[in-house]
């Protein structure tokens, strides 16, 4: 049987990219994604957006939602200060697989924790499964009819604290109508949008940068 799609982007990271070097990881990814084949990564114009967040906030720590290939894992992780930790969830096993090799060849495994199951299942045990109290940066990237669920859990589940962070993906394109009503309206957010587009393409996306306000 044939190789699926992550399994054709791990091949190229392990034979392109340098071991041990987040950077030429991410950069193998973006050169496949827009040279062999598309695939559903932040992608570089939206993954300089995401830094400059996670380097303004600095989290100590974070909270990923859907994991896919690691592309963003990567991205995130590679700024993290020492002793720092991201949790990150995903529900597809295929995707985990992969991304906990391509999270290793980055030399990034340390600083990760992958766990895998369906976030609406995982978020409530997080407190006490993990010792978190709370998280400073949450990265929503996962099916888009889980943002408004998860976000409402973490809420209930108070793993946000004044000034936490929520950076959402593809506000626009697939679209998350519900999620941004609620982050927009609501006076427990203050959100913004950043204009982006579509990774590796032209059509328009965003990303959608929500502090709690508690
Ligand atoms: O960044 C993303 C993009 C797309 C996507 C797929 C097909 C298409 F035509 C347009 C956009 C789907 C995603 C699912 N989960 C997380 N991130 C995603
Ligand atoms: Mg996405």
């Amino acid at each position: 049987t044939g190789s699926t799609r992550p399994q054709r982007l791990l091949k190229a990271v392990q034979k392109n990219a340098t071991k041990g070097d987040p950077q030429s990881v991410i950069s193998t990814i973006d050169h496949f994604c827009r040279r062999c084949e598309w695939a559903m990564n932040v992608g570089d114009e939206k993954g300089t957006i995401l830094d400059s967040v996670v380097c303004e906030v600095s989290p100590g720590s974070t909270l990923e939602l859907g994991t896919y290939c690691g592309y963003s894992t990567v991205r995130i992780a590679r700024l993290l200060a020492p002793g720092t930790k991201l949790i990150t969830l995903e529900f597809n096993p295929d995707f985990a697989k992969v991304a906990r090799q391509v999270i290793e060849f980055a030399g990034l495994q340390e600083k990760v924790l992958l766990v895998e199951g369906p976030s609406g299942d995982i978020i409530p045990k997080i407190k006490e499964q993990f010792g978190i109290t709370t998280f400073d940066l949450v990265f929503l990237d996962h099916w888009k009819d889980r943002y408004l669920p998860d976000t409402k859990l973490l809420e209930e589940c108070g793993l946000l604290r004044k000034g936490s962070v929520l950076m959402a993906d593809n506000v626009i394109c697939p679209g998350t109508p519900d999620y941004l009503a609620y982050v927009r309206s609501s006076p427990k957010y203050d959100s913004k949008y950043f204009k982006s587009h579509l990774e590796y393409t032209k059509v328009e996306d965003g990303l959608e940068k929500s502090v709690y306000l508690g």
